[in-house]
C-alpha cells in the first residue's frame, strides 16, 4: 500500500468502482469512495457498520481498553461520549468556556508577537495553535497551566504516537501475530502512553489529595471535578483499590437514558482520565493545528484569497484584536476559507469501521467482520461533487451552502453517524477563531517568496494528514495592532 493510502484508494476507485474490496493481509476491506456509498454505511447501515477494528499499536499501555476511538460503540464507548459531551464539548458547556478559549487566542497571538518582535521572524503556526489548543484543553480539564516544558513533551510524544500508531504493523494483518508485538509496535506506543499519563497523573493525584483533605470549593469547577464527582456518586463500595485492579474491574452502569452510576470504584477517574482526557488530547491537537497549517499555506499561494479575507477582517473586526463567537456569523469569506481547508486538505482522511453484522450496500453483500473504510478525501475530491476539485477555491462555498455536521454526505470532515466528530462545535469556533485572529493581526509571507519555489505541500500520512516539510512563514505584525 503507498505511502498516501487515501490516494492510493481513491485511484483505485476509479477503476473499480466507488465500493470496492481491498484485500491485505488475511483482511478484508470494503471501500467507499462516493457520497451515495457514505450515507448507505454512515447512515442506513450504521448501526450494522460502526464497530471498530482498532490498529495492535492502540492497545499499548491498555489505552485500547479505555478509548473513545476504538471501543466497540457499547455501553462503555457511549458513556465516554456521554461524558465529553455533557461536560466539555456541548454548546452549553463551550459558553461557559467562553473566557479560557478568549485565553488561549490570546496565548497564540503573544506566542507569533514574541517571534516576530525576537527577529526571529518565522513561526511554525502548526507548533503555535497546537500549543494554544494544548492549554485551552488542559486548563479546561484541570483548571491549571500547562508549563513550557510539558506542553513541550505533550507535543512531542502526540507526535510520535500519530507515527507509530500508523505503522505498516504485521500484527494487523496477521492477527493470529498479535500477542508477539514482532515490531514492537505495541511495546513503543506503550512507553508514549506512559509518558502523556504521567503528566495527568499528576493533576489527578494533587486533585484527590485536595478533595480528601477537604480542599478544592467543593464545586464541578472542570473536567476532572465533574467526572470525580460521578466516581463519587457511584462509589458504593468504598473500598480503596490500586489503579491496575480498578482498571480490570470497573464497571458502568446505565440506569436510564439521562444518567448513569458509577460501580465497584472509587477511582473511575483513573478509567475515564487515561481513556477520555488522553484521546481528547491526541484528537483535538493534531486535528486542528494541522488545518490550520494547511489553511495558511494555501493562503500563501493564494494572494488575492488572502487579500479578500484580510479585507473582510478589517470591515467586519476594524480595530479589534481577535474573532469572537459573535463574530464567526459575519464573516462569511472566514467560513468559506476554513471550510475549503477542511475539504481539499482533509486531515482525517480515511475512517475505519468494523461490520457487526452482514448487511447489503448498493447491492453488494457486506459480510459481518469485515473491515469497512469511507475515504472522505476521496469524496471530498470527486469531479462530479466539485468542480476543479484540486484546486483552493473557497468561493465555491460561498455560491454553495455546504454544512459538515454530518448530514450531507458530499462534505464530511468531522464524519457522520455515530461516530461523528464529539470535538465538532469545539473545532468550528477554534478553527475560526485561531486562522482569523492570525490574519487578522499579521501579514504572512512565504520563506521562499520571490524564489518562486513556493510551499512543499507535500502530504505525510499519519493518524491526521499533515504537511511532510515542516513549514515556516515569515510573520510581520501590522502596525496599528499594539502588543497582545
Ligand atoms: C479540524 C478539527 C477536527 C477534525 C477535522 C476532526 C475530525 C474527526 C473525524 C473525521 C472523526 C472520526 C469519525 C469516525 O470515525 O467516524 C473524529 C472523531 C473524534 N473526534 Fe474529531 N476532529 C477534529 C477536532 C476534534 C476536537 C477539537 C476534539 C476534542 C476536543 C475531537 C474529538 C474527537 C473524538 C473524541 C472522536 C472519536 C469519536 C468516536 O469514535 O466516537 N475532534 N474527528
Amino acid at each position: 500500500m503507498s505511502k498516501l493510502p487515501h490516494r492510493a484508494l481513491a485511484r483505485l476507485a476509479d477503476r473499480h468502482g466507488a465500493l470496492m474490496t481491498v484485500r491485505l493481509g488475511t483482511s478484508l476491506y470494503v471501500v467507499a469512495s462516493s457520497p451515495s456509498a457514505a450515507r448507505e454505511i454512515l447512515q442506513t447501515h450504521n448501526a450494522s457498520l460502526s464497530g471498530r477494528s482498532p490498529a495492535d499499536a492502540w492497545n499499548g499501555g491498555g489505552h485500547g481498553a479505555n478509548s473513545v476511538f476504538v471501543l466497540q460503540p457499547g455501553r462503555m464507548w457511549r458513556t465516554l461520549r456521554r461524558i465529553g459531551t455533557a461536560h466539555m464539548l456541548s454548546p452549553p458547556r463551550l459558553q461557559e468556556t467562553l473566557a479560557l478559549r478568549r485565553d488561549a487566542i490570546r496565548g497564540l497571538l503573544r506566542h507569533v508577537s514574541q517571534a516576530a518582535a525576537s527577529g526571529d521572524t518565522t513561526v511554525s503556526v502548526r507548533r503555535a495553535a497546537f500549543t494554544a489548543m494544548a492549554r485551552l484543553l488542559w486548563r479546561a480539564m484541570f483548571s491549571g497551566e500547562l508549563d513550557e516544558d510539558a506542553s513541550r513533551g505533550l507535543y512531542d510524544s502526540v507526535r510520535e504516537a500519530m507515527v507509530v500508531v500508523m505503522m505498516p504493523n504485521v500484527s494487523d494483518l496477521f492477527p493470529v501475530l498479535v500477542a508477539a508485538d514482532l515490531q514492537g509496535v505495541r511495546r513503543r506506543m506503550a512507553a508514549l502512553i506512559g509518558k502523556a499519563y504521567q503528566l495527568m497523573d499528576r493533576q489527578i493525584d494533587r486533585r484527590m489529595e485536595e478533595r480528601e483533605s477537604g480542599g478544592g470549593d467543593g464545586g464541578s469547577s472542570d473536567f476532572l471535578d465533574a467526572m470525580l464527582d460521578m466516581s463519587e456518586l457511584g462509589d458504593h463500595s468504598g473500598v480503596t483499590i490500586n489503579r491496575d485492579v480498578i482498571r480490570a474491574f470497573c464497571t458502568v452502569s446505565m440506569h436510564d437514558e439521562t444518567s448513569m452510576v458509577i460501580q465497584e470504584q472509587n477511582l473511575i477517574d483513573t478509567l475515564l482520565s487515561y481513556g477520555q482526557l488522553q484521546d481528547l488530547f491526541i484528537a483535538a491537537l493534531d486535528t486542528t493545528s494541522n488545518t490550520i497549517e494547511w489553511a495558511l499555506a494555501e493562503l500563501l499561494q493564494n494572494p488575492q484569497t488572502m487579500k479578500t479575507l484580510q479585507d473582510e477582517l478589517r470591515t467586519v473586526l476594524g480595530s479589534k484584536s481577535q474573532v469572537e463567537d459573535s463574530d464567526i456569523d459575519k464573516l462569511p469569506y472566514l467560513r468559506a476559507v476554513v471550510k475549503e481547508t477542511l475539504r481539499l486538505h482533509s486531515v482525517v482522511p480515511l475512517v475505519s469501521y468494523r461490520a457487526e453484522a452482514t448487511v447489503q450496500v448498493q447491492g453488494y453483500t457486506i459480510p459481518q467482520g469485515s473491515n469497512v473504510l469511507v475515504n472522505v478525501w476521496a469524496i471530498h475530491h470527486n469531479a462530479d461533487v466539485w468542480a476543479e476539485p484540486h484546486k483552493f477555491l473557497p468561493e465555491r462555498f460561498l455560491e454553495k451552502e455546504a454544512e459538515f455536521f454530518g448530514r450531507n454526505f458530499e462534505f464530511i470532515p468531522f464524519g457522520s453517524g455515530r461516530h461523528i466528530c464529539l470535538g465538532l462545535p469545539l473545532a468550528n469556533k477554534m478553527l475560526h477563531a485561531m486562522l482569523g485572529s492570525l490574519l487578522h493581526q499579521y501579514e504572512w509571507k512565504s520563506p521562499q517568496h520571490g524564489s518562486g519555489d513556493g510551499v512543499d505541500m507535500t502530504e505525510k500520512y499519519g493518524l491526521v494528514l499533515s504537511m511532510a516539510t515542516p513549514f515556516h512563514a515569515i510573520v510581520k505584525k501590522k502596525q496599528h495592532f499594539g502588543p497582545v
